[in-house]
């Protein structure tokens, strides 16, 4: 059969709601569920905000890397950490069997989601702020993704509605997603 995209990956800024979003998505759709976030405090028996404070940023984007390269699901909802796109090996590791949703909101968004940003383990050099941080990302997340979904004024279960009829639509351009019937 041809490359099966049975998986749904959710990229975004911090406060897009992949992790929250991510859960309902699987739900609906009967798929399971992953936050690569705690698959990495688990494989590094620490929290992100710990990584980051005692090893630095760039060390947790390593072990993000890993993490992400190792992860060999299928049948899943994989919420990731914003900062996933940074490597382009992890990202076209997912893209082989996996529809990319980048869950796109706006920088006001992200910080009347996020609170204060300096206790959420943020993978970013220390001079840079939000704003150039959103700027930085903006064009990778829209690069690696399949499907673009604006979060914008939308509750989750409308978010959840949308991301699923994007994906569905997308992945039906391909064979295999989301189970027999959607297969021709
Ligand atoms: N569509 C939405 N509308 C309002 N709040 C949302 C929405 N989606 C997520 N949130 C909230 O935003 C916060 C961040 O969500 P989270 O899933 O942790 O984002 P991420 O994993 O992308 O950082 C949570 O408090 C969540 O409840
Ligand atoms: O954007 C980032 O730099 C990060 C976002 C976090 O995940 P969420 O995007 O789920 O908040 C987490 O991976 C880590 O703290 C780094
Ligand atoms: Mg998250």
């Amino acid at each position: 059969m041809s490359s099966s995209l049975n998986n749904v990956v959710l990229i975004g800024m911090p406060g897009s709601g992949k992790s929250t979003l991510g859960v309902l998505l699987a739900k609906a759709a009967a798929l399971a569920f992953v936050d690569t976030d705690l698959l990495i405090q688990s494989h590094s028996g620490q929290t992100l905000q710990s990584i980051v404070d005692g090893e630095g940023y760039e060390a947790l984007r390593r072990i993000e890397e890993q993490v992400l390269c190792n992860l060999d699901v299928t049948g899943h909802v994989i919420a990731t950490g914003g900062s996933a796109v940074y490597s382009d090996r992890a990202m076209r590791h997912l893209k082989q069997n996996s529809i990319i949703v980048f869950l796109d909101i706006s920088l006001t968004t992200v910080r009347q989601r996020i609170g204060d940003f300096s206790l959420r383990g943020i993978s970013k050099r220390p001079e840079q702020t939000l704003e150039d941080l959103f700027t930085e990302r903006h064009g990778l997340y829209t690069r690696f993704a399949d499907v673009v979904v604006n979060g914008e004024h939308k509750n989750q279960n409308q978010m959840c509605e949308e991301i699923l009829k994007a994906a569905t639509t997308n992945a039906n351009r391909n064979l295999g997603f989301l189970g027999p019937s959607t297969r021709p």
